[in-house]
């Protein structure tokens, strides 16, 4: 495979496959991959879900802020951010400015599906996830959008077939931009 220069960041709802396809795409593009979660999970010791019981969403999110100002600083990263990366217009803007945004985007059905078994996802510990899940995609699908480069569809592809179709769409990006500089 041509070498894909830079960053890239995956945004999209809980369930959307940021963490899978960004740890596909980065051990076959040869990048390092983090995840936002996981890397402030690493910094306190504890899970995320268990930020949120103790500290609350608005601590989780300053906590948030703070690795993702840090991660975007760094050279030829896939970076998976949280589901919630973007309510931050601070966050929309380091995204922006030093990476390629790729935002996974799924239907209801399959987000349902995806997160059902497991619960390591406060905000879907929930009576109604579904109507959760209804009300983060309206608040939120404007967001992912607004910043992002490519958007791709999710709903019935498999990651191997996604990450590859991805890796194309971004080698011809990049073949683009070499072409016009
Ligand atoms: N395209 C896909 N098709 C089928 N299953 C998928 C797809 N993408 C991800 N999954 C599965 O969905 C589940 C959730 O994926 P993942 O943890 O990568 O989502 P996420 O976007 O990182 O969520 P979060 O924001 O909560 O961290 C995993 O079990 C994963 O294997
Ligand atoms: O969508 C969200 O707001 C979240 C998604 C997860 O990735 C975690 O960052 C956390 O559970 C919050
Ligand atoms: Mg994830």
């Amino acid at each position: 495979m041509e070498n894909l220069a830079g960053n890239f960041f995956l945004v999209g709802l809980m369930g959307a496959g940021k963490t899978t396809v960004g740890r596909a795409l980065a051990r076959r593009s040869g990048k390092t991959f983090y995840d936002s979660d996981h890397e402030i999970e690493r910094r306190t010791g504890v899970k995320v879900a268990t930020i949120f019981d103790i500290e609350g969403e608005t601590r989780f999110r300053d906590r948030e802020s703070a690795v993702i100002a840090d991660l975007v600083r760094l050279n030829d990263i896939v970076l998976a951010t949280g589901g919630g990366a973007v309510l931050r217009p601070q966050n929309r803007e380091a995204l922006r400015a030093h990476g390629t945004v790729i935002y996974l985007r799924a239907n209801i059905e399959d987000l349902l599906a995806r997160t059902q078994h497991d619960k390591n996802r406060p905000l879907l510990q929930t009576a109604n996830p579904r109507a959760k899940l209804e009300s983060l995609f309206a608040e939120r699908d404007p967001l992912y959008r607004e910043i992002a480069d490519i958007v791709v569809d999710t709903t019935q592809q498999n990651v191997n077939l996604l990450v590859s179709r991805l890796e194309q769409q971004l080698q011809k990006r990049q073949r683009r931009t070499e072409s016009l500089s």
